[in-house]
């Protein structure tokens, strides 16, 4: 059985005038259902690797990006990209993103947010969103509108709404960077243990290296080329130590 993702010299490469900057992955190979923490300092390129994986970014030519998922044959998409047709549909069933603050929708309740990716997808599934909110501890505020929420109650919608459609991945950038450090770590341990009950995969990129370490992950860095030309770094990702690090 192979990977569900499979990344093999994939690239992207960004430009703005003087300025460049290249991303390159040489190898990332996701098993169903695995947890892998990403870090590296600012600016070498955790959100852009994040965008490539989560079909928001497209590579360049040349490289492997492939995804089986749960069902059917693998998908090569590097022709994906060139006719962009399938991509959304894709992306919308098998991905759910959790960003950094929330994200929520102001005019939605908090079941209403969480049960939005359902909807997009056409998959009703009122259960799920009942039970995601239950477990997360939101029954109480359930009813309300983000605004009258706390910063920690929404991302922990956040992270329901991720799951809501049942995706294959879970995709988190930097999740709690805006929590202090125990809402922090039970966000962390909520994400885990959620996606684990739904058989998701779980992307997750943090500053907070001591907080990625206190859980069982695939751990990953991304670092920059010391031998780079001015003005255009190039980073890569590394699998950390024996690149299964538990705490
Ligand atoms: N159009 C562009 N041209 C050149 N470089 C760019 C362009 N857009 C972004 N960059 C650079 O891409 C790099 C990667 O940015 P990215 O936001 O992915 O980093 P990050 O690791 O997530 O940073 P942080 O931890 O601060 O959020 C940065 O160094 C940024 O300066």
């Amino acid at each position: 059985m192979g990977a569900a993702l499979d990344i093999r010299d994939l690239g992207v490469s960004l430009s703005d005038g003087d300025r460049g900057f290249a991303l390159r992955v040489p190898e990332l190979r996701i098993a169903a259902g695995e947890t892998v923490g990403l870090t590296g300092p600012s600016g070498t390129g955790k959100t852009l690797l994040l965008e490539l994986l989560g079909l928001l970014r497209a590579p360049e030519p040349g490289g492997v990006y492939r995804l089986r998922p749960a069902e059917g044959p693998a998908r090569d998409l590097a022709a994906l990209w060139t006719g962009r047709g399938g991509l959304a549909p894709l992306r919308g069933r098998l991905f759910g993103f959790v960003p950094q603050t929330g994200g929520l929708l102001p005019f939605l309740t908090l079941a209403e947010n969480v049960a939005l990716p359902q909807r997009i997808c056409a998959r009703p599934d009122p259960g799920l969103v009942t039970d995601l909110i239950a477990r997360l501890g939101l029954d109480p505020v359930a009813g309300l509108r983000p605004e009258r929420l706390s910063i920690g109650q929404r991302q922990r919608a956040a992270i329901a709404r991720a799951l809501a459609h049942r995706p294959r991945f879970v995709i988190a950038d930097e999740p709690t960077a805006a929590l202090d450090p125990e809402n922090a770590a039970e966000a962390m341990s909520l994400l885990f243990e959620t996606a684990a009950r739904s058989g998701a995969a779980v992307i997750v990129s943090s500053h907070d290296l001591d907080l990625l370490k206190r859980f069982s992950l695939t751990r990953y860095r991304l670092e920059i080329d010391p031998d780079h030309a001015p003005g255009r770094p190039v980073s890569r990702l590394i699998a950390a130590a024996d690149g299964r690090e538990a705490a």
